[in-house]
């Protein structure tokens, strides 16, 4: 579902890179934490797979497709299958509930109809039902942080980005908030979480990806917020903890960073369904030509 091959990203000529030689892959299904000091590039990595940054070297890979090859007028369509959700919620103020979530469909053109019964699935989801004809500033945090899972939801996502989405928020209302991401995860999204709270990622125990200083160094199945050491017992086999880029190597005998969700009931999914495939984005790699803008410097050739 997303590729990273040897992905370096330099914000200036000759400064010390954002990311360096990242590789790794995620699977369609997982929960994954992205975990970091602060300037580690953890946004940095989110903004790649959406496009608002370009790497430097090496191929950034999402739903099947080189994100770099990906012609301008076709990025709208690569963020349709790439939802996003901030620390800061970036809810329009002068929407009401229901007015962001519905925007997100209106931009693309969703037919009123739809819009009318989607977004009232959503909200009901996200518990928000009572609360459609409220204003951003009339909400809890929690609340606008539903309102922005909602609005990045709506569209059914193949895959979720959250950049630090319980960094504003309390502790009760951030275990809400990941219950929810949870819930998502569960009905078939991927999910890609950003995050310095280490409680959160101790209890949740998935997939761990963590970068220093631009380097990942250390992919972990099930990992906590700091590496977990390795034990006698786990070191005669293979220590999760020394499986760097496991999954993105698949070489035979690391443990693959599966991601396998906790056995219950989903809910999302019960109402909305699958994420959708990626429209227009699935299909055959668009010739070379097609390409909207000519590669910069270090870019992989198009
Ligand atoms: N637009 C930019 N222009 C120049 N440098 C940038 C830009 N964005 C990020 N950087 C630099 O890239 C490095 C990684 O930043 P990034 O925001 O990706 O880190 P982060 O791990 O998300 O940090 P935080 O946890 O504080 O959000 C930092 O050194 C930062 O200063």
């Amino acid at each position: 579902m997303i590729r990273l091959a040897s992905v370096t990203k330099r914000y200036s000529v000759g400064g010390r890179p954002a990311l360096h030689g990242v590789t790794a892959q995620i699977d369609a299904g997982e929960f994954v934490f992205l975990v970091g000091p602060s300037g580690s590039g953890k946004s940095t990595l989110l903004r790649l797979l959406i496009r608002e940054e370009r790497a430097s070297e090496g191929l950034v890979e999402v739903a099947g497709r080189d994100v770099a090859r990906i012609a301008d007028r076709r990025v709208p369509l690569l963020r349709r299958t790439v939802g996003c959700v901030f620390q800061d919620f970036r809810l329009l103020p002068d929407r009401t509930v229901a007015g962001n979530v519905a925007f997100a469909l209106d931009v693309v053109g969703r037919p009123r109809h739809v819009v009318r019964s989607v977004v009232p699935e959503v909200l009901e989801l996200v518990g928000l039902t009572g609360k459609e004809k409220r204003f951003p500033d009339e909400l809890s945090g929690g609340e606008q942080q539903r309102v922005a899972i909602a609005r990045a939801f709506v569209g059914r996502p193949l895959i979720l980005l959250a950049d630090e989405p319980t960094g504003n928020l309390d502790p009760a209302t951030s275990a809400e908030i990941m219950d929810l991401l949870d819930d998502i995860n569960q009905a078939g999204t991927t999910v890609l979480m950003a995050t310095h709270n280490a409680g959160l990622v101790d209890a949740m125990r998935r997939r761990v990806l963590e970068l220093d200083a631009g380097i990942l160094v250390r992919d972990e199945h099930r990992g906590g917020y700091d590496a977990t050491p390795a034990t006698p017992a786990t070191s005669a086999t293979v220590p999760a903890s020394a499986a760097p880029a496991s999954a993105a190597t698949g070489l035979p005998g690391v443990p693959g960073a599966s991601g396998v969700p906790a056995q219950r009931a989903p809910s999302a999914g019960d109402l909305v369904g699958r994420p959708a495939e990626p429209a227009g984005l699935a299909g055959p790699a668009e010739p070379a030509g097609s390409v909207g803008r000519p590669g910069r410097p270090g870019e992989r050739p198009a």
